[in-house]
């Protein structure tokens, strides 16, 4: 019988941590080696000799844990938000003294998001305008998600070269017309009773495309993480991204 997959889970006393604690637990082919938290010494990872971090914590602790694990030889998987391109670049120099280690950081492990905003780049280039608006449970600490950050570039990327989108606004509160990332504006809502939700709106003359997911719960994300585990052993490097493991094309 083939050993399973060593899997620690960080933050694992948060919403998505606990929700993955159970998912490893469940998997056959994984064994839940620890569930840490924010006391915990990072030490335990190598005590228990983890050979996959889930990471699922804060913007501002995610850098730190994620390079611990690649300065030891242990592969990531990474949810937490706030990885921008210049933590994602010391990181790429970091993993190219570590060529046998491989860490995947995605913005959103639910397949339909990954879709959702596949979709999106491929129809980016076809309408004159596309805005964001992404909706969150009011506990959330970051705005813009991460999630429609990744979608903004993508579709920024996809309509690289063509006109702006029409906008005559000459007047506007502060915030009024959302947050510009790369130039799509982004508008980021904070509801009691939601999740996890996004919508991208393309225009044009006549007619409107709306892509929209919803995540329910957290369950939404554990497949996604489960295929980030069992693929990230064999990926060494940086991938962004869960389109990175699938075939989107
Ligand atoms: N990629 C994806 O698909 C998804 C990503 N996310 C992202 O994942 C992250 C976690 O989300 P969520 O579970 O909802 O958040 P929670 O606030 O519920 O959980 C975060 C957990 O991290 C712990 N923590 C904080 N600092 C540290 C540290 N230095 N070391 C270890 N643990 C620490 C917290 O502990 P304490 O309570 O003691 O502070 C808490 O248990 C967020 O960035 C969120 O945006 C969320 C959903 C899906
Ligand atoms: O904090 C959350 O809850 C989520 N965070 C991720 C993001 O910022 O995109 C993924 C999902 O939207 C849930």
């Amino acid at each position: 019988m083939t050993e399973k997959l060593r899997v620690a889970v960080l933050g694992a006393g948060g919403r998505m941590g606990q929700a993955a604690v159970q998912a490893v637990e469940k998997a056959e082919d994984l064994e839940l080696v620890a569930a840490l938290g924010r006391t915990d010494p990072l030490e335990r990872l190598l005590e228990t000799e983890a050979q996959v971090l889930i990471e699922l914590t804060v913007p501002d602790s995610s850098e730190a844990n994620v390079r611990f694990a690649v300065e030891h030889g242990i592969h990531a998987v990474v949810g937490t938000t706030g990885w921008g391109s210049a933590k994602q670049d010391s990181l790429r120099a970091l993993l190219a003294e570590h060529p046998e280690v491989g860490v995947l950081i995605a913005p959103n492990f639910a397949l339909g998001s990954v879709l959702a905003s596949s979709f999106a780049a491929k129809a980016a280039k076809y309408f004159d305008s596309v805005e964001i608006i992404e909706l969150h449970h009011p506990h959330k600490v970051d705005a813009p998600s991460g999630t429609a950050l990744r979608t903004a570039q993508l579709i920024a990327q996809a309509r690289k070269g063509l006109p702006a989108a029409p906008d005559s606004t000459e007047k506007a509160l502060d915030g009024a017309r959302g947050a510009s990332v790369d130039g799509v504006p982004v508008h980021s809502v904070r509801l009691a009773g939601l999740y996890a939700h996004q919508e991208v709106l393309f225009g044009s003359e006549g007619e409107q495309l709306s892509l929209r997911h919803d995540s329910f719960g957290q369950a939404s994300f554990m497949p996604g993480v489960l295929i980030g585990v069992r693929t990230v052993t064999s990926r060494p490097g940086l991938t962004f991204g869960l389109d990175g493991y699938l075939d989107l094309d």
